[in-house]
């Protein structure tokens, strides 16, 4: 059955459309917003999608407005998506008192431990509904999706990838929680979300992933500022690199200085990010 969709708003952009979306969602049982930027190509033919994960304390809004991605998008003919980064109003007692963990911190997996399994379910979500309600009612071409996303949402794009390297041909991150069951941001996340198994919050770290053998689809382009301050004690991209030379996974991780862990660092290089998504989605087209 077809997911009905309420447009929120709609703006002209770049000569595309910039819309924001509400619907029922099956998998979570309340309410969820989404953003779509449909580019000016958009009207005829299947495109290019990439899905953009927003970190802590954002929502679906947050990428659309502060990247400046749709520029690109529109010179590229790239269909942008992002989301909200958890469910909200789920009567949770607390869930909007601490940035870390409730709204806002969804994490991109399906808690196991109640109070929050009943509706933080990002990862069914993203990879089950919202795949799906992208795929049957914008025009995007199923085998060209990406996935990018920033800290918790770089977290996100990387673990998704590599837990349903099927469903993404392509993965960027910029500044992303790269080990997140070694740092406190994940600790405390996964502990509340998973409970205490360190099993379990393996299946959750990119840098754990890629130790016990998964693979990315293509090479990841990653992007870090020198100067962000969640660098040294939550984001170890160090921890990802060696897990990757170890297991022959080739990755590009960019250091920049004097960046720090804002969207002013996201909006520098995001047009980098969005050709490397076309140029690897497009690819992959002409090869098959
Ligand atoms: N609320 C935190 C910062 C949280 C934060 O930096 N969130 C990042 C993602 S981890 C973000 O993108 N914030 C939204 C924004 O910069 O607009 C604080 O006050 O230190």
């Amino acid at each position: 059955m077809t997911i009905k969709l309420e447009i929120r708003n709609q703006h002209r952009c770049f000569d595309g459309t910039q819309s924001y979306y509400q619907h029922h969602s099956e998998v979570i049982g309340l309410p969820m917003r989404f953003s779509v930027y449909a580019p000016p190509q958009a009207g005829k033919q299947r495109l290019p999608v990439l899905f953009f994960l927003a970190g802590l304390t954002c929502t679906e809004e947050t990428f659309m407005i502060k990247a400046g991605a749709q520029r690109y998008a529109a010179e590229l003919g790239l269909v942008l998506v992002s989301m909200d980064t958890s469910p909200r109003n789920t009567g949770i007692p607390g869930e909007g008192d601490d940035w870390e963990i409730g709204a806002g911190a969804g994490f991109y997996l399906d808690a196991t431990q109640a109070p929050w399994s009943q509706y933080f379910r990002m990862e069914s979500y993203l990879t089950q509904e919202l795949y799906r309600i992208i795929l049957e009612q914008f025009p995007v071409n199923p085998e060209q999706v990406g996935i990018t996303g920033h800290s918790m949402g770089g977290h996100g794009a990387l673990t998704l990838a590599l837990r349903h390297p099927e469903l993404y041909r392509s993965v960027s991150a910029f500044a992303p929680i790269a080990a997140p069951a070694s740092c406190p941001w994940g600790e405390k996340a996964f502990s509340l979300y998973l409970g205490e198994s360190p099993e379990d919050w393996h299946q959750h770290d990119a840098t754990a992933l890629i130790a016990a053998g998964h693979h990315l689809p293509t090479t990841p382009l990653i992007d870090q500022g020198m100067a962000d301050p969640f660098l040294a004690k939550q984001l170890h991209p160090d921890y990802l690199v060696a897990a990757c030379e170890q297991a022959g996974q080739p990755i590009t991780l960019r250091r920049h200085a004097d960046y720090d862990h804002s969207y002013f660092f996201i909006s520098t290089f995001i047009e980098d990010h969005l050709r490397h998504h076309h140029t690897v989605l497009t690819l992959d087209q002409m090869d098959g």
